[in-house]
């Protein structure tokens, strides 16, 4: 009786498997380890005698031993065609490695990419020859402008700080190469410093906030002292110091036009004392001022910053205030004080800024102004006087970060951390810290933290079109400015920093403004006079 069609299980002799011939040819091939042998089929055929058989199915048990002697060359062939291909992989990958050498050798202008597209498995070198003439590490192929490393590990030889295996296959490291992504054609130069790039090791060996320190290479000419309106003490110590400069340092003496009619009622001695008749003269005023003087608090140093719109002269801020977070100079010792100063070297704290661009109806992308304003703490956008909750739909780079639904935003310096900033529950940062702070005001949402964003982003803040109230925004607690549905304000640091004097430096002035401003984590120490551990 002749079976009309072959679909049976049978031990394999190497271990139970099946054999399905309602397979595909494919899915066949692919079990090829079934048909490990002949010796299957031929176990399957003993255990039926031939005898008896009738001719249809002794000519299906030869056919059947056709098909495994078949299967078997296909599964030898297909090892050898694997193996073969494996070998010109890998020599495919030698002649790549030796043509990444020779290219970066060649240093190639404008061609950093390590892409080796043309080259072709057929154009190989000898091997052996290849394998015994190098045997480097090409840091030397590294280029110019990007930071890139690869190096090539050899037969019988490992990198000895690397835990690679002592095989004998030629192993190469991935080769790669850094840059960093901002905007501009150069953008490819920036902070090399920063990132250190031996082997393929990525280590921050150098520090992009170091202190900074001030060297006079000519004497300081001019100074402009800038004041505290309605301060009787501010008053009468500016005087002081105006004719103390004048006299014993021979220094041209700039004062707003407000302080130098306040020191002419006093006196008409104070007839040298320069000012400006037009807003626009202030201006130019950086290129005419060596050293800005402020009298006052935070507010006075905050006004003295707002009056650069761009480059801003080094600025030694006397303390008149009550809490003076940037003001670390005592007036008690101004003298000794500006005299130090006036030598130089002085210690800088580098306050980075943030410039902010409001857009009447962001569809349109009209920018109000064209100066952006710049705030030395923070911009704030919140409800103003309204009763609802504000609807601010917030970006970062384009990226949607989330909307604010509560009082308000406070996109802040580093500087300004111990501000509004840190009344809203943001984190206290070193001034010297590039970064901006995303600080909701009173988020009706318990899980709305807030965030620190690097420094070279954008943020945009937008007051959305089905918003139920305009929203408004204050730069640095003053200049408020309607924003109304569709309208939005862009912020991103700003190019021109405020460089305040500090008496030692950056880090020794920020611990002092917490512990003596805010009595931070101010507590009685726990007396050993108690339990203790044994
Ligand atoms: N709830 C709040 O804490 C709150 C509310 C509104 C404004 N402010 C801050 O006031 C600033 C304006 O200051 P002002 O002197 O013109 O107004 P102001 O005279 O009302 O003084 C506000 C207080 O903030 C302090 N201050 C300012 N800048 C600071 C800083 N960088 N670090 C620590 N404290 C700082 C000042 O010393 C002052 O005590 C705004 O930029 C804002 O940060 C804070
Ligand atoms: N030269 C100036 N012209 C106009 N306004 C100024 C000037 N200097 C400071 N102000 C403003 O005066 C206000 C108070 O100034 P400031 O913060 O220096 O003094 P304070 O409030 O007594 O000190 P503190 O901020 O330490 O409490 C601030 O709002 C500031 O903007």
């Amino acid at each position: 009786m002749a079976p009309s069609k072959f679909d049976s299980s049978a031990s394999c002799g190497d271990g139970d498997a099946s054999i399905s011939c309602s397979k595909t040819e494919n899915s066949v091939a692919d079990s090829l380890p079934l048909f490990h042998s002949e010796k299957a089929v031929e176990e399957l055929l003993q255990e039926t005698p031939l005898q008896g058989m009738d001719d249809h199915l002794i000519e299906f048990s030869e056919a059947m031993r056709t098909v495994a002697k078949a299967l078997r060359r296909a599964a030898e062939a297909k090892a050898s065609a694997q193996a073969e291909a494996a070998e010109w992989k890998r020599r495919y990958e030698l002649e790549r490695a030796r043509n990444m050498e020779l290219k970066h050798k060649e240093q190639l202008p404008g061609d950093h990419t390590g892409n080796f597209d043309g080259v072709r498995a057929g154009n190989l070198v000898n091997e052996q020859v290849w394998q015994n003439g190098r045997n480097e590490h090409s840091e030397e192929g590294c280029m110019e402008h990007g930071i890139c490393s690869h190096e090539v590990l050899h037969n019988g030889e490992s990198d000895s700080s690397s835990n690679v295996a002592n095989n004998n296959i030629m192993m190469r490291k991935a080769s790669f190469k850094l840059s960093w992504r901002c905007k501009g054609a150069n953008g490819d130069q920036h902070k090399h410093d920063v990132v250190s790039f031996e082997r393929g090791n990525i280590t921050t060996a150098e520090r992009s906030s170091k202190q900074i320190s001030l060297k006079w290479e000519s004497d300081p000419q001019t100074v402009f002292i800038l004041t505290k309106p309605n301060s009787v003490s501010v008053r009468i110590l500016c005087a002081e110091m105006v004719r103390w400069l004048k006299e014993h340092k021979k220094l041209n003496i700039y004062v707003e036009p407000r302080v130098r009619a306040e020191l002419l009622t006093e006196s008409s001695y104070f007839n040298f004392v320069q000012t400006w008749k037009e807003e626009s003269e202030v201006m130019l005023l950086h290129t005419q001022v060596d050293l800005v003087i402020t009298l006052g608090g935070d507010g006075t140093v905050l006004w003295a910053a707002s009056m650069f719109k761009g480059p801003v002269p080094p600025i030694v801020p006397f303390s008149l205030g009550s809490l003076g977070f940037m003001t670390p100079f005592h007036t008690e010792h101004y003298r000794d004080c500006l005299d130090s100063i006036l030598r130089g070297p002085i210690s800088i704290t580098l306050r980075h800024r943030l410039q902010c661009t409001v857009i009447r109806d962001a569809a349109k992308n009209e920018y109000e102004t064209e100066e952006p304003i710049l705030v030395l703490n923070e911009v704030t956008i919140d409800r103003g006087i309204s009763s609802f909750l504000t609807n601010l739909e917030c970006y970062c780079d384009n990226s949607f970060v989330t909307c604010v639904q509560g009082d308000g935003l406070i996109l802040s310096t580093t500087s300004g951390s111990t501000a509004y900033s840190l009344a809203a529950g943001g984190s206290m940062v070193h001034p010297q810290v590039p970064g901006i702070l995303f600080t909701p005001i009173c988020p009706h949402s318990l899980s709305f933290r807030p965030l620190i964003l690097p420094e070279h982003v954008t943020v945009r803040v937008q007051v959305p079109f089905n918003s139920r109230s305009p929203a408004w925004a204050s730069f640095d607690g003053k200049d408020r400015k309607k924003l109304e549905p569709g309208d939005a304000l862009v912020c991103s640091m700003a190019p021109w920093p405020v460089p305040t004097a500090c008496p030692v430096d950056s880090t020794k002035d920020f611990l002092r403004s917490i512990h003596d401003g805010l009595h931070w984590n101010l507590r009685k120490t726990q007396s050993f006079d108690g339990p203790r551990d044994s």
